[in-house]
């Protein structure tokens, strides 16, 4: 099972959180979280993706971020229509070709902005409450990766609580999705249930169950949940 911790912020901690060898770190790029990141990512191993948080966001602003911080995934928190996801999806596939293409015929190793080996991924995130029609995310099944399902509370994400996951009992798709919204150390015999349906449960993405303070993350804890997952 994959693991995704979300809204990091301090170097330091990025480093330790990354010593565990988390397979997604998030990085949120909205001002009006309490972890919205605005430093300079650390040197992470290239096993870790990094994911980029963003909430409704300018277009060029999402893909100059991908290209500034070297994203490997963006997950669109947001109402992000199909036409919306459709377009960044487009033009970042563009300019990946074009630096692809520069670099080549430059032949220059090191480059201004930094590019990822594979294409960038997209999560589109679906926040749920009680009950949830899974319809709506029929026009985006083309176009992106994965799926996250977050819990809706009175912030965009962080909310640390949890939907009623009996909701994800309909879902009627064969396309992976990350499990997120609240999950702490004392979920862990449940999250092993769900684990064991048939649902395609990608990864699992925690964050503010296992923060001190917004952004810090608790180190032992995360590695406790890490270790009790993957038995
Ligand atoms: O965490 C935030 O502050 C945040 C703000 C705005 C959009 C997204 C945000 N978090 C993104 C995540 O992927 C969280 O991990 C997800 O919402 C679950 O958080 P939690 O309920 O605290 O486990």
């Amino acid at each position: 099972m994959k693991l995704k911790v979300c809204g990091m912020k301090f170097t330091e901690n990025i480093q330790q959180v990354a010593h565990l060898q988390p397979d997604y770190l998030g990085f949120i790029f909205y001002e009006k979280s309490k972890r919205n990141f605005e430093g300079i990512i650390p040197d992470l191993p290239n096993s870790i993706k990094k994911t980029g948080v963003f909430v409704n966001e300018y277009k060029e602003i999402v893909i100059s971020l991908v290209e500034e911080y070297g994203l490997d995934a963006i997950q669109l928190h947001g109402d992000e229509s199909v036409e919306y996801v459709t377009d960044v999806k487009n033009q970042l596939a563009e300019r990946r070709a074009l630096f692809i293409e520069e670099n080549k015929q430059i032949k220059k190793k090191k480059n201004q902005h930094k590019i990822s080996k594979n294409e960038v991924e997209i999560i589109k995130v679906f926040s749920i409450k009680d009950e949830f029609n899974f319809n709506l995310l029929k026009p985006y099944l083309e176009i992106v990766d994965y799926f996250l399902f977050d819990t809706k509370g009175k912030e965009r994400g962080g909310n640390g609580t949890k939907f009623d996951w009996k909701v994800l009992e309909k879902y009627p798709f064969e396309k992976p999705f990350f499990l997120s919204g609240g999950i702490g150390l004392e979920d862990v015999e449940e999250v092993k249930k769900i684990l064991k349906s048939d649902l395609p449960i990608y990864a699992l993405d925690v964050n503010s169950k296992f923060e001190s303070k917004p952004g810090v993350k608790k180190i032992e804890e995360l590695e406790k949940f890490k270790n009790k997952i993957s038995v």
